[in-house]
């Protein structure tokens, strides 16, 4: 190297990148402000989490004087006052909170978010990595803003993302250009971008799911998983890998293909994981990664949701992985007998006129 050497300045941070994208869109740039906010709140989560085992150490807590929060409150807190404070936000809807908080009027403006502030909080203790994720809609009503705006299909996200807080910080963020991931660079508080436009394999050779439900599982969960372990065709078997958070284990998902799977078991016949803000904004991510989501019955993104905290079962990953899936799934669907359906939707007071 000589001084003469150009500098290698041409570095790409999150900010800069939403701001571009604002100004070639020809945006108001209110996604931006709510982008950077949401960004600044992601920054305070990661620094207290790398700092959270040592907090009793440095500030110890004499009996009835101080309390620490959870840290998933203090992240939800965190989330919502920085997204309050984007000036961007009419609605949020949190894993945290039973009902959505609707904004003051005078801090209003046109997004519905809907987040996760700290999914696999019950690995916090034991050091594997956590995340938050969100998903970003435009509200499409007038009048007084409602839960209501948040019923929206995963497909109208205008913007999907994650911070994964692992080995490093990392915000994956999916818009209409494609899925790009930033890493925080924490000696000069920046998301750089490291992935541009990163695209999921066509098949992966891992499957991760939580096999301790096997005895519940539905018979088509319990053969594809069969066929993974002991392939009918003498290939290779695929590797387990189950975190328990789920936005590590779809991290790892995008990054090194396969599938991840939380079906639907006998204990809880809609799954566990959440629509609005844990499946929808990984499914979105996924799915623009060319990747396929779905419930088994149906692609994630298309369901019109009918409650904010509602559950589904979830399959979402490498494009083959999701349809060898799909197929064996198709296998065991019972016929649907149109009677039987047509009377199921019908208020009981006609369905016993029907029946007659
Ligand atoms: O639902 C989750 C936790 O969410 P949470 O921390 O409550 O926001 C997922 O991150 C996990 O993947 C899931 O809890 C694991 O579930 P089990 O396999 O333990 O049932
Ligand atoms: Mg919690
Ligand atoms: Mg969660
Ligand atoms: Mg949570």
């Amino acid at each position: 190297m000589s001084y003469q050497d150009p500098v290698e300045s041409e570095i790409s941070t999150l900010t800069s990148f939403v701001l571009e994208k604002g100004e070639k869109d020809k945006s108001t740039g209110e996604i931006s402000q709510l982008l950077i906010c949401l960004c600044t709140a992601v920054k305070g989560i990661s620094y207290t989490l790398r700092k959270a085992g040592m907090i009793p150490l440095y500030h110890p807590i004499s009996e009835g004087t101080r309390e620490i929060k959870e840290l998933d409150v203090y992240s939800n807190n965190l989330i919502i006052n920085t997204l309050k404070s984007s000036f961007a936000t009419c609605v949020l809807v949190s894993d945290e909170n039973r009902h959505a908080i609707i904004i003051e009027p005078e801090k209003r403006g046109k997004y519905v978010v809907c987040f996760d502030p700290l999914d696999g909080a019950a690995n916090i203790h034991c050091l594997a990595p956590i995340g938050s994720i969100f998903g970003i809609y435009r509200r499409t009503s007038t009048g007084e803003p409602s839960q209501d705006d948040a019923l929206q299909p995963g497909r109208n996200a205008v913007v999907a993302g994650y911070a994964l807080y692992g080995s490093a910080t990392m915000m994956v963020v999916a818009m209409d250009c494609g899925v790009n991931c930033f890493l925080l660079d924490s000696d000069i508080g920046e998301f750089i971008l490291v992935h541009k436009n990163v695209q999921i394999r066509n098949r992966g050779n891992i499957y991760s799911i939580n096999e301790g439900y096997t005895r519940d599982f539905e018979p088509a969960v319990l053969e594809y998983l069969q066929e993974k372990k002991c392939p009918q065709d003498n290939t290779a078997p695929y590797n387990a890998r189950y975190i328990g958070s789920m936005v590590a284990d779809v991290h790892r998902t995008l990054v090194y293909g396969g599938i991840f799977l939380y079906p639907a078991n006998e204990m809880c016949p809609q799954g566990k994981l959440r629509l609005l803000y844990e499946c929808n904004p990984l499914a979105f991510i996924i799915e623009r990664a060319g990747g396929l989501a779905t419930t088994g019955k149906e692609s994630v993104l298309d369901i019109v949701p009918t409650e904010i905290h509602q559950k589904i079962p979830l399959i979402l990953g490498s494009p083959e992985d999701v349809k060898e899936f799909l197929k064996i799934y198709k296998k065991y669907e019972k016929p649907v007998c149109q009677k039987c359906s047509f009377l199921k939707e019908l208020p009981d007071d006609q369905r016993s006129h029907y029946m007659e």
